[in-house]
C-alpha cells in the first residue's frame, strides 16, 4: 500500500469534521451545480470526504480522460452496493465490480453491438418501433412522455428479446420488468438503507428490529431473477421451436463458441440492457419535445430539413441520415443542453494512485462532471440556450460525445452505438410527424416548460404539458402503410 507523506495529499477541498467528514457539505440535490462552483474555488481535481470515503471530483475534461481513460483497469471498479448483493442485483453489469465475469460481460455485448458496422442488422426494428413511437403518441397526445416511455421499452426488448410487446393491454414482460425496475432505483437510493453505511449489518437476521432492508431485500429477489429469467426463457423457447429470432440474446443463443456454462452471463448481459437502455434513450427523446416548445423555431428548421430531403410522402429513416445535418446537430444539442448522466457513474480506485502529484487512496470515488463539461461558457457559447447551430459551420463546437457523454475508460457506455442509432430515428420520425405546441392554461396564456431535468444518476426532463398533433392527415396514411411495411421485422 503506498502510504501518503507530507509530501503527497489528497487533492485539496473543503474541509471536514472528524468521522463524517464532508457528509453534510454534500448537496442534496443536482450535485453536479454545487460540484461545478466548488471546482471554480478548489480546481478542477479536488475531494472531498464522506464518512470516510474519498470523493474525488473532476472538472476538467483532459484530467477525466487521463485519469479514467488511460489508467486501464486502475479506476475501473464500481462501489459496492450492499442492498446489489442482497437482491441479487450485483449482477447488472452497470454496478459489476471490475472482476473476470465483468470482463466477460463486456466481451459478450461487444461480440454483437461492438460496432458501429453492427447496428445495421437493428435497423428494421429500430425503423419499426420508431414509426409505432408516433401511433403511440397520437393514440393518447394527453400524456406524451407515456409514449416515449412505452417506446423506449418496447426498443430494448425487441432488440434484446426479439419480443414485441402488446399495445392494446398492459404488457406481461413490460410489467414485469418495470416493477423490478423501481426496486433497482430503490435500492440505489443515496442514503436509504444503513447497511450501506454499516456493512456488517448485513448479518443481522431478517426478524431483528433494524432489519428492515433484509426484509426490502428478499421482496426483490423474486422480481429481480425475473426479470433476467422470463425474457431470456422466451427466447429460448423460440429457438426450440425452430421460430426466426434476430436478437441479441438470440444471436448469443445461436453462438456455438459460447459454451452453456456461459449461459448466466449472457441472460445478464442482456438484461443489463433494460436498465441502461431504456432509460436514457427516453430522456432525450423527452427532452427533443421540451426542447421543440421552448424553441418553435428549431423544430420549424428541422421539419423544413426533413421536407425538403425526404418529401412528406415517407417517413426519414437510416438512409437519409448523411444527407440531414441540422437533425445531427439537433441530437448533439439535446445530447448537450440537458445532460442526462451529469456526473457519468462513479468509477473506484482498485489502488493507491499518485496522480499529478495528489494521492488517490484505493476505494475513492471518482465523480465526473459531464454536466460541467457541456454548460462550459468558455467552450459553448450561452450554454442553458437550445442551439443545434453551434454544431454546424466551419467552427463548431466539440461533439458531447468527446466530452464524457458517454462515460469513460473500460466503463465506456457499452451501448454507445445503439443509443445513437436509437436516439436519432426516434428524434428525426418526432420532427417528420410531430406538431409539437406549448399548452394553454383555462386563462389561454401559454405554458412554458422549466429546462430542468429531475435528480438522481439517469436524470429527464422534469414533467411538463405540451400539445402534439400529427403534421397532416397525409401523414397518419403515410405512417399506417409504414407500420404494414414492418409489422413481421424481426
Ligand atoms: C443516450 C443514451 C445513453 C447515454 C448518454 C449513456 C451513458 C452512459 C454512461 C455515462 C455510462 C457510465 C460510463 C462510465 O462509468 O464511465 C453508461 C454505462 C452503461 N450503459 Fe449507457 N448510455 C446510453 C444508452 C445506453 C444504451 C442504449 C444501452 C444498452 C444497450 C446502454 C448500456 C449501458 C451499460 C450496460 C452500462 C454499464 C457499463 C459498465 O458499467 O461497464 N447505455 N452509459
Amino acid at each position: 500500500k503506498l502510504l501518503p507523506d507530507r509530501k503527497y495529499s489528497l487533492p485539496p477541498g473543503p474541509k471536514g469534521w472528524p468521522v463524517i467528514g464532508n457528509a453534510f457539505d454534500m448537496p442534496k440535490t443536482h450535485a453536479w451545480r454545487t460540484f461545478a462552483e466548488w471546482g471554480k474555488k478548489w480546481g478542477p481535481i479536488m475531494s472531498i470526504k464522506v464518512l470516510g470515503t474519498p470523493f474525488i471530483i473532476i472538472s476538467d475534461p483532459e484530467i477525466a480522460d487521463e485519469l479514467l481513460g488511460k489508467t486501464g483497469s486502475l479506476y475501473a471498479d464500481r462501489p459496492t452496493v450492499q442492498m446489489a448483493l442482497l437482491t441479487g442485483w450485483d449482477r447488472a453489469l452497470s454496478g459489476a465490480r471490475y472482476n473476470a465475469r465483468f470482463r466477460e460481460y463486456r466481451k459478450l455485448i461487444g461480440k454483437v453491438i461492438g460496432t458501429k458496422g453492427s447496428m445495421v442488422k437493428f435497423y428494421s426494428v429500430e425503423d419499426y418501433q420508431a414509426n409505432m413511437f408516433l401511433k403511440r403518441i397520437f393514440q393518447n397526445p394527453e400524456d406524451p412522455a407515456a409514449a416515449t416511455r412505452k417506446t423506449a421499452g418496447a426498443m430494448v426488448l425487441h432488440l434484446t428479446y426479439g419480443y414485441r410487446i402488446s399495445e392494446d393491454r398492459p404488457d406481461p414482460f413490460v410489467t414485469k420488468v418495470e416493477s423490478a425496475m423501481e426496486q433497482f432505483s430503490e435500492i440505489h437510493r443515496t442514503g436509504a438503507y444503513l447497511v450501506e453505511i454499516i456493512p456488517i449489518l448485513k448479518y443481522l437476521p431478517a426478524w431483528f428490529p433494524f432489519a428492515e432492508f433484509k426484509r426490502k431485500a428478499a421482496e426483490c429477489i423474486g422480481p429481480c431473477n425475473e426479470m433476467a429469467d422470463i425474457p431470456f426463457d422466451y427466447v429460448k423457447e423460440q429457438l426450440n421451436k425452430g421460430e426466426e429470432n434476430n436478437s441479441f440474446a438470440a444471436d448469443l443463443l445461436k453462438d456455438k463458441s459460447i459454451s452453456s456454462e456461459k449461459l448466466a452471463d449472457l441472460k445478464w448481459s442482456a438484461a443489463s440492457f433494460y436498465a441502461a437502455g431504456s432509460d436514457t434513450t427516453v430522456s432525450v427523446v423527452y427532452s427533443y419535445l421540451m426542447a421543440a416548445v421552448l424553441y418553435p423555431e428549431v423544430q420549424r428548421k428541422a421539419q423544413a430539413e426533413v421536407d425538403s430531403v425526404v418529401g412528406r410522402d415517407r417517413l426519414p429513416s437510416f438512409q437519409d441520415r448523411d444527407s440531414l445535418p441540422y437533425i445531427d446537430a439537433l441530437v448533439k444539442e439535446l445530447y448537450r443542453w440537458l445532460p442526462i448522466v451529469p456526473l457519468a457513474v462513479p468509477h473506484r480506485a482498485m489502488k493507491d494512485d499518485l496522480f499529478r502529484g495528489y494521492y488517490i487512496p484505493k476505494d475513492s470515488l471518482v465523480f465526473v462532471n459531464v454536466w460541467h463539461f457541456l454548460h462550459d461558457p468558455t467552450v459553448y457559447k450561452s450554454p442553458s440556450t437550445f442551439n443545434p447551430e453551434r454544431f454546424l459551420g466551419p467552427n463548431p463546437e466539440p461533439s458531447p460525445i468527446d466530452r464524457g457523454l458517454f462515460g469513460y475508460g473500460r466503463r465506456v457506455c457499452p451501448g454507445v452505438h445503439l443509443a445513437d442509432v436509437s436516439v436519432w430515428i426516434n428524434i428525426v420520425k418526432a420532427v417528420a410527424g410531430i406538431e409539437v405546441s406549448p399548452a394553454m392554461n383555462d386563462q389561454g396564456q401559454v405554458k412554458m416548460p422549466l429546462p430542468e431535468t429531475t435528480d438522481g444518476i439517469i436524470v429527464r426532463p422534469i414533467p411538463f404539458e405540451c400539445v402534439v398533433k400529427p403534421r397532416s392527415e397525409h401523414l397518419l396514411h403515410v405512417l399506417d402503410e409504414a407500420l404494414k411495411d414492418g409489422e413481421n421485422v424481426n
